[in-house]
């Protein structure tokens, strides 16, 4: 009698279980596991079955595997400020971390990481005791965590760096990030996107970054992280990436940005995108540095159940891709199903492409290349005894239920793929987590071919995606349960009681061998997801409209921030219900108005679009067009460009000084010739340039220009609390602004008085001494 049908198996560890939150559970706490028990028989047995690393070097993977994973970060490289920053830690901290005894140890500084492009990424290994009690690191820490909170360094683990950089973004592609929360690589994109950006000004690029991820909450864990680098050519979707609908454009670029067309007067065809990053949910074995708890609930068919979604993902990315574009296909797992053999399906349905050999690429990095050959684990018990999908099935096993496909295992052809083309990075080559990356790209006939073909069909209508096909949402509509850090999603185990009938298509067992243009076929695991989204049910985001520029509030905004006539004031957009400018002005560049005044933003699920850069000032009475907008301190770059350079007040360090140290400071507390410029001015938001110089011991390196606004006697410079203490730090060596003075005098208080130090985070300085780099968030 066959045993009972065996159920799904685990939700993907990285990124498949909703899961929004930022901070560690208990579970996954680094802390809460001894090395001891950093010990898994069926992880041993399937890896050593598999040959992932040669028999001599099995111990030094597995030791790695069982070492604290060093913290790493990047500078912000799309920014001039990135290679000032850059100095000041090689010049600044480093000489001063470098002879830290802790202990009676030698604590080593941070160092940069050989393989990142011009030394902008780093890395350190101290325990967390050190950043909080040695003044040198706390300093480091505390700047770190500043430039963090201001986009100015990015904390992302070293792996996690890689795919984006594979890619090759430019500031003119079309970028498509399928799963992309929480969001470390898009800022990543992002930053290459904005390549051009100067040290003062953000430049308006004229491609586009799509990023989208199927789970809602965590949609906006990625919208928060990526207005770090604020970009009017972003946009965030929430669908299903493995059944992405296609997007219209008009036909012609020269329609794109025009305020009249529309899609019933323009010829629509297909976005194409020109890069793909396909970092998918995946069971995450290559984290086990930091999400120790993998160690214990580890098995072999967390890999098999995501195979498919993989596969359907990454096959959905090809039908998306423009004929020269390229695609990243990445994840933080060592199991070859989820890694060689998605690739080969994907290969096989797609005879059209091919792996790219990036080998000259990053000459420095250390990797090892895709395997050809690797036996899937049919059970739990890891049986991998099968050498083939036709000797599975005609076993015992097969009858009882598996759900395996022939694409779990390498396919007969397998030598035709190149399959050492991918790159496998393992912990003990230079110290970081497992990761996986391939690079995708059609075949040069087959590209040219295909150019042919989408410029015939840019004269057609777009196919549209069947009604079938539309994504059916799950995160919205289940109650999802926040795993207490995206970077350790519990697993849970998942029942397979979904409703199939809005989901594609073909039952999983012929997922292997379907035609090249039929859609591989989906798990039941992947049905029941939580962050499997789709459809638009209880969408409740509220639609773009985008101003006309004749809009009476607009124009006085332009006016009273004294804007050009080349400020874009087409592509001001609002996101309200009536789509009046209520209270924040959002701007985007073409291809994102284009898509969308061409798209249904529900269909889309269009989460957010553009980048905000004006906003009523609270407490403002007028309702009238009269009403005031002041420019924000993160859309100031954004809008820069655009600002009359006659209107900008030169302003000096002294005056900074003044300005970072108190919230209201006197108009008649500035010295000549600010003062009376400021005076003269009239009420409202004004822009003000400091150039280089020094004061006191403080350096201004390069040129920053910030945001006031003046009231009838007072200013108040426009930079929320985290920027401004991160400034502070950054010019002065302290935190010199109100809330930090606060935060310190109330520290030294309690202890005095011999009390904890207070926990309620009221003040900037204290989020510094509550929050901690090494839980930053980063999903590798
Ligand atoms: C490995 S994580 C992505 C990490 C992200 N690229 C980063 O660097 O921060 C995988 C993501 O895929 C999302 N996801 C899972 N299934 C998906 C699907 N069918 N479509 C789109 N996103 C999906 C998860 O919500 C998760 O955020």
């Amino acid at each position: 009698m066959p045993r009972p049908k065996k159920r799904g198996s685990r939700k993907p560890r990285n990124g498949g279980g909703g899961g929004g939150g930022n901070k560690p559970s208990d579970d996954y706490r680094t802390d809460l596991i001894e090395k001891a028990d950093m010990h898994n028989e069926r992880f041993t047995s399937y890896y050593k079955a598999q040959g992932i690393v040669p028999e001599d070097e099995w111990d030094a993977f597995l030791d790695a595997m069982r070492q604290h994973l060093p913290t790493t970060f990047r500078v912000a490289g799309s920014r001039q400020i990135a290679n000032t920053l850059n100095d000041t830690i090689k010049n600044v901290h480093v000489p001063s971390l470098s002879n830290v005894i802790f202990e009676d140890q030698q604590i080593p500084p941070p160092v940069q990481i050989p393989w990142y492009p011009d030394g902008l990424a780093w890395q350190f290994n101290v325990p967390k005791k050190v950043l909080r009690k040695v003044p040198e690191f706390k300093k480091f820490h505390s700047f770190l965590v500043f430039e963090t909170e201001v986009g100015n360094v990015s904390r992302q683990e070293a792996v996690s760096m890689l795919p984006p950089l594979f890619l090759e973004v430019e500031p003119h592609h079309k970028v498509m990030d399928m799963c992309a929360a929480p969001g470390s690589k898009t800022a990543q994109l992002l930053e290459a996107l904005h390549a051009q950006d100067s040290i003062t000004a953000t430049s308006i690029p004229t491609g586009l970054l799509l990023a989208n991820d199927s789970d809602h909450k965590r949609t906006h864990l990625l919208i928060h992280q990526s207005a770090r680098l604020p970009s009017p050519a972003l946009m965030v979707t929430n669908l299903d990436a493995s059944i992405y609908p296609i997007i219209k454009v008009p036909a012609s670029p020269s329609a794109s940005s025009s305020s009249s067309s529309s899609s019933t007067e323009t010829q629509l065809t297909q976005l194409l995108f020109d890069r793909v990053l396909c970092d998918v949910p995946c069971s995450g074995d290559g984290t086990m540095r930091k999400n120790m708890g993998i160690w214990k609930s580890w098995q072999p068919m967390d890999g098999n159940g995501l195979h498919s979604l993989q596969v359907r993902i990454l096959h959905r990315a090809v039908k998306l891709l423009h004929p020269s574009g390229r695609i990243v296909y990445s994840t933080c797992s060592l199991n070859p199903v989820e890694n060689e053999a998605v690739v080969a399906e994907v290969l096989k349905l797609n005879p059209d492409f091919h792996l790219v050999d990036v080998s000259s690429k990053l000459p420095a990095l250390k990797r090892r290349p895709g395997m050809t050959s690797w036996r899937p684990s049919v059970d739990k018990a890891v049986t991998t005894s099968y050498a083939t999908y036709a000797e599975f099935l005609s076993s015992e096993d097969a009858k009882e239920g598996t759900k395996l496909t022939e694409g779990h295992w390498p396919p007969a052809d397998v030598d035709s793929f190149n399959l050492p083309r991918c790159l496998r990075i393992y912990p003990h080559l230079q110290d970081t987590g497992g990761f996986f990356v391939a690079v995708l790209e059609r075949k040069p006939q087959a590209a040219e071919s295909s150019s042919v073909t989408v410029k015939k069909r840019e004269a057609e209508e777009p196919e549209e995606v069947p009604e079938t096909k539309k994504p059916r949402l799950a995160g919205d509509d289940e109650e999802v349960q926040l795993a207490e850090d995206d970077t350790n999603m519990t697993p849970i185990e998942t029942e397979e009681k979904t409703d199939d009938s809005a989901l594609a298509t073909k039952p999983e067992e012929g997922a292997s061998s379907v035609a090249p243009d039929t859609k591989p076929a989906r798990s039941k695991q992947e049905k029941k997801a939580k962050d499997g989204g789709g459809g638009n049910g209880s969408f409740k985001e509220h639609p773009y409209t985008f101003l006309s520029p004749d809009d009476p509030i607009l124009l006085n905004c332009m006016s009273r921030l004294s804007l050009t006539s080349a400020f874009p004031s087409s592509h001001v957009l609002v996101r309200n219900p009536t789509g009046d400018a209520v209270r924040s002005l959002y701007l985007a560049n073409d291809l994102v108005k284009s898509v969308i005044q061409h798209n249904d933003f529900m269909r889309l699920r269009l989460t957010a679009a553009g980048t905000k850069v004006f906003s009523k000032q609270e407490g403002g009475k007028d309702k009238s067009a009269e009403a005031q907008f002041r420019v924000l301190g993160e859309g100031l770059p954004v809008i820069l460009p655009f600002v009359d350079p006659k209107t900008i007040i030169d302003g000096d360090l002294a005056t900074l000084k003044v300005l970072v140290q108190s919230y209201y400071p006197l108009c008649a507390t500035f010295g000549e010739p600010f003062r009376g410029v400021v005076e003269a001015r009239p009420i409202g938001s004004h822009v003000v340039r400091f150039p280089p110089g020094e004061i006191d011991g403080a350096v201004l390196t390069h040129e920053i220009v910030l945001p006031i606004w003046k009231s009838n006697v007072s200013l108040t410079l426009m930079m929320d609390k985290k920027a401004k203490s991160a400034l502070s730090l950054r010019l002065f060596g302290a935190d010199i602004t109100t809330a930090g003075r606060d935060a310190a005098d109330r520290k030294s208080a309690a202890l005095e008085s011999g009390a904890a130090t207070p926990k309620e985070d009221s003040s900037a300085m204290e989020v510094v001494q509550e929050s901690d780099l090494l839980d930053t968030i980063d999903e590798s």
